[in-house]
């Protein structure tokens, strides 16, 4: 392990914020992989709008409102938080070290945060239950249904506690970093390990490809209320009509989401979007929202502008290229650190506590 945590004096200064491990993890990926995290669709207008939207934005802090300590945890679909702060389903942690979902749910563990298992994971979801995590599992629903279910009934028996449907990617994202890298393959040795199916009579075992499909709809989203009584977040909802018809087909919480803009480029930031989309739902139902997060106060204004809690993809990846389990705790201390620190100075009492008024319409730019 490198210097996170363990006290070791080495010549790399250790990150001080979240931003400070892309660099920290690049210098250890395989450049094919690094591009992978940290790409985006074409020519990556919307990965850079997402962080660019949470700079914009002004914070008008309430003063001496004897508060004392802010309170960080939050309940979230029944579960409770140790802070408003959720793992993003990230694909392929192997890829980023060699302990893999592993690492990432014994810090999920350790931080008491929500981690959202991929379905496209290199360990089993059961595998990354046995680590602790409060878990939820993120679908790609199969066009194959029978195949979906079985998916679903092995997160119901793992302890998840919610699915996330995954609604942005009917379709790939152009990605051209892979292209340009010719990356489009696990290494070997590397799979999805939750497409794997038994072989038949005697044959090899075989690893499914991931089918994302056009012709799915809200009737599949029927099909699933049908199907379980879990908790049914729908993820990568940017319409606000989108979002009402969500609401209507039964779900239970909705992800404002551009998948970190590696799906459709040009698509507003995330955070330009909640305030139609919290318009639109009333809250009936909580909202979650991600991209570009990577500060306390990026918390804050997300909060400010109607989100429930946020989730966070790209650092717990850098996190966790650096320094394996230690470095996604240390990301998730950091952020915890900074929120706590920006909810004080704010002067307000918890998550809860954060009102619109804290943004008041003024833009930085
Ligand atoms: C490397 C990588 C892999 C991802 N894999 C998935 C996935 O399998 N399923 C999914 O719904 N979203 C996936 N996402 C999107 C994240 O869940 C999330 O929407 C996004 O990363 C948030 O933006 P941020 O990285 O700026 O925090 C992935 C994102 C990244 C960066
Ligand atoms: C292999 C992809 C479908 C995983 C994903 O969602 C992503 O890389 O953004």
């Amino acid at each position: 392990m490198d210097h996170v945590g363990t006290g070791a004096v080495t010549r790399e200064t250790p990150p001080v914020n979240l931003r400070e491990f892309e660099p920290a993890a690049r210098a250890r990926l395989d450049p094919a992989h690094y591009d992978y995290f940290a790409g985006g669709a074409q020519d990556e207008i919307t990965v850079a709008a997402n962080e660019a939207a949470f700079r914009r934005r002004a914070l008008v802090p309430r003063v001496l409102r004897g508060q004392g300590p802010p309170r960080l945890e939050v309940t979230v679909l029944g579960e409770t938080a140790s802070m408003p702060v959720l793992l993003a389903p990230t694909a392929f942690h192997r890829l980023a070290h060699p302990d893999g979902e592993f690492a990432t749910a014994r810090a999920a563990a350790e931080a008491g945060v929500i981690m959202i298992a991929a379905m496209l994971s290199t360990v089993t979801i059961e595998e990354i239950a046995a680590c602790g995590p409060k878990l939820w599992f993120q679908l790609y629903i199969q066009p194959d249904l029978g195949f979906t279910t079985s998916l679903v009934r092995r997160a119901e028996d793992a302890g998840c506690r919610a699915l996330v449907v995954t609604a942005d990617s009917p379709a790939l994202g152009r990605n051209e970093r892979g292209d340009r890298n010719g990356f489009h393959d696990l290494p070997p040795g590397m799979y999805c390990a939750n497409m794997v199916q038994k072989g038949r009579q005697g044959r090899d075992d075989e690893v499914r490809q991931v089918a994302l499909s056009p012709d799915l709809s809200f009737r599949h989203l029927d099909w699933l209320r049908e199907t379980t009584s879990l908790p049914i977040v729908l993820k990568g909802v940017l319409h606000p009509a989108d979002a009402r018809l969500a609401v209507e087909h039964g779900v239970d919480a909705i992800v404002v989401s551009n998948h970190g803009g590696r799906q459709l480029d040009t698509v507003p930031a995330s955070l330009d979007r909640l305030p139609l989309v919290a318009d639109a739902v009333r809250g009936q139902v909580p909202l979650l929202l991600d991209g570009g997060v990577r500060r306390g106060t990026d918390v804050v204004k997300a909060l400010a502008l109607g989100a429930d809690a946020v989730a966070i993809g790209r650092p717990a990846l850098w996190g966790l290229a650096v320094a394996g389990r230690a470095g996604v705790e240390r990301v998730l201390t950091l952020l915890r650190n900074e929120l706590a620190n920006a909810l004080t100075l704010c002067g307000a009492a918890s998550p809860g506590d954060v009102t619109g008024d804290l943004l008041d319409g003024i833009d930085l730019k």
